[in-house]
């Protein structure tokens, strides 16, 4: 059973169809990257799988409809990190990540001690422990989008959607992130995350979804989605392409020349 199946999915966004019959499943085990150029539909998937925007067309968490989940069911099934990376609460660090055993208490109750040992490793494994008592509202941008990272890897659910979790990271902050991510889907979590670095994708995702006008135009393993006639197609770019440590390596360098 898929964690997450859609199928003919539509989305029309002020009068413009924006998904367009897209289908996608996402299975325990796998990491999936997914990419497209800008205004593809990335985040309207991501947001649209979770229930947020109306659509046409079916979406499964867990082999459930999700559009008949509560709100609480939801987020037991599936985290989501979105793009918008703004803290509005004056509230200490630990406080926000903690915010993500929220669907798990009843409410108002105490965490108990596995949502502590839960909430502390999401901040281990974010690199953000060491300032859990610093207010949220003056991190920089980096460390913000960490928190927030760790308050949805503390929902501890068996899906993340993760839309352009890498942005604003440093280099090893971006790569730890991937490894985290490898981790969850090595542990049986699913995880699909929306990526502009080809390079990331290509080396740590175990499967990639090319989506561009609404659709799915490409998936499967990083090496045969990731082609050089593909980066020109859909990106315009020329690519240098390479091997290590086995694993792809791809670097985008130019704009690909016009053939007018
Ligand atoms: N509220 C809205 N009203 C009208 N159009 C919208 C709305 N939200 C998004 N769109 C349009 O839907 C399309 C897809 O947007 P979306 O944010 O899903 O793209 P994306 O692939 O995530 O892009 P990016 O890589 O730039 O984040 C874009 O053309 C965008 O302008």
């Amino acid at each position: 059973m898929p964690l997450l199946s859609i199928s003919g999915l539509r989305v029309r966004l002020g009068g413009t169809t924006v998904l367009d019959g897209l289908d996608m499943t996402v299975g325990a085990g796998e990491f999936v990257g997914l990419i497209g150029p800008n205004g593809a539909g990335k985040s309207t998937l991501l947001r649209a799988a979770l229930g947020l925007l109306p659509h046409a067309g079916t979406v499964l968490l867990d082999g459930v409809d999700a559009a008949t989940l509560s709100a609480r069911d939801r987020a037991e099934k599936a985290a989501y990190l979105a793009q918008e990376r703004e803290i509005a609460w004056a509230v200490p660090v630990e406080t926000v990540v903690a915010l993500g055993r929220a669907p798990h208490q009843r409410s108002f109750a105490a965490l108990g001690p596995r949502d502590h040992a839960i909430v502390d490793e999401a901040m281990r494994r974010m690199d953000v422990a060491s300032f859990r008592g610093r207010l949220a509202t003056e991190l920089s941008g980096g460390e913000k989008a960490r928190v927030l990272t760790a308050r949805a890897l503390a929902q501890d659910t068996p899906l993340l959607l993760a839309d352009e979790p890498t942005a604003g990271l440093d280099p090893s902050h971006q790569i730890a992130l991937m490894r985290v991510f490898r981790e969850l889907a090595a542990s049986g979590r699913g995880v699909v995350a929306s990526l502009h670095d080809l390079g990331l994708a290509a080396r740590w995702c175990s499967r990639i979804v090319l989506v561009a006008q609404g659709r799915v135009i490409a998936e499967g393993a990083p090496a045969e989605v990731l082609t050089p006639e593909r980066l020109r197609a859909v990106y315009g770019v020329s690519a240098f392409f390479a091997e290590a440590g086995g694993a792809p390596v791809i670097l985008p360098l130019d704009l690909a020349e016009r053939v007018d």
